[in-house]
């Protein structure tokens, strides 16, 4: 795991704020840092402004809503910035995958294809290296039977294969930042923890900052090296993991962690009852 300490190396998210068009904050003064190589989660209840602070750090907010503040990724500020510019960055300083795979997959459009427009704008492959490069892709993310799947069109395969798809091409471009919002929160129990293993083993081994966002206390405790907890679009709480679960000082956050613990403990009732 990493030693980072949030000094904010890679990003730096400072005094964010979002608001509708009426001027109503939904992130409010959130400040947070992420060094490079560290994991960092974010972690709230539904509404809390995590998605928006995830779109926010890649330029993508929906109309209607504006940010106020700083945020710098990989010493480009994206706040303010032009559309123009911020395609740059996305893909080669951080991509991003979503809770639902379908957001950033054509349904109409055979998988292997998808693959090779981030690989082919990126690193100019075309014709036989392409087609190789779109297989290795597939294999990265440990998708069985790759020349399969990239014919596919992703309704033809499972949720779990879609969400590997999906990261395979956050991953195409080599992003020194991987955000992921809710990436197993869709899938059943062990395909989650299966994909959670992957994520872990892929930003280990190619050494990418994992800023993780989950309402689920216990599987972030899993993936990060530090949480911030929001709640209402502030930050209550900032710390390593293990400080925060093992001595939370905000009582929401204890509230969280008391409530995993109660899960955990029924958990283990059952199994002791079998
Ligand atoms: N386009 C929008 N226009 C107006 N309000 C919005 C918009 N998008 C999100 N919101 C509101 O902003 C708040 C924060 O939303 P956000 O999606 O960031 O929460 P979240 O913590 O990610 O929750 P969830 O896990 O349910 O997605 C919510 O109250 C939501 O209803």
């Amino acid at each position: 795991m990493s030693t980072g300490t949030g000094s904010g190396a890679l990003l730096t998210v400072r005094g964010l704020t979002v608001r509708t068009r009426t001027g109503h904050p939904l992130v409010d003064g959130l400040s947070f840092g992420l060094d490079p190589g560290e994991r960092l989660g974010l972690i709230g209840e539904s509404g809390s402004g995590k998605s928006l602070t995830s779109l926010a750090a890649l330029g993508l907010l929906p109309e209607g809503l504006t940010a106020d503040g700083s945020i710098t990724l990989a010493g480009t500020e994206i706040v303010g910035t032009p559309e123009k510019q911020l395609t740059k960055v996305r893909g080669r300083d951080a991509a991003i995958v979503f809770q639902e795979p379908l957001t950033a997959l054509d349904p109409l459009m055979r998988v292997g294809r998808q693959i090779a427009g981030p690989l082919a704008r990126h690193h100019g492959l075309k014709g036989a290296a392409l087609r190789s490069a779109v297989t290795e892709a597939l294999e990265q993310v440990r998708l069985p039977d790759p020349e399969r799947i990239a014919r596919a069109r992703p309704h033809e395969i499972s949720g779990g294969q879609r969400q590997r798809v999906a990261l395979a091409m956050a991953l195409a471009c080599a992003p020194r930042l991987l955000i992921a919002d809710e990436p197993t929160t869709a899938l059943d129990v062990t395909v989650q923890a299966e994909l959670l293993d992957l994520l872990d083993t892929l930003v280990r081994e190619r050494d990418m900052a994992l800023l993780f966002i989950s309402h689920d206390l216990a599987v972030v405790a899993g993936i990060a090296d530090r949480v911030v907890v929001m709640k209402d679009g502030r930050a209550v709480e900032e710390g390593s993991v293990r400080d925060v679960v093992g001595a939370p000082r905000d009582p929401y956050t204890a509230a969280l962690v008391d409530s995993a613990r109660t899960l955990e403990d029924a958990l283990e009732r059952r199994r002791a009852a079998r």
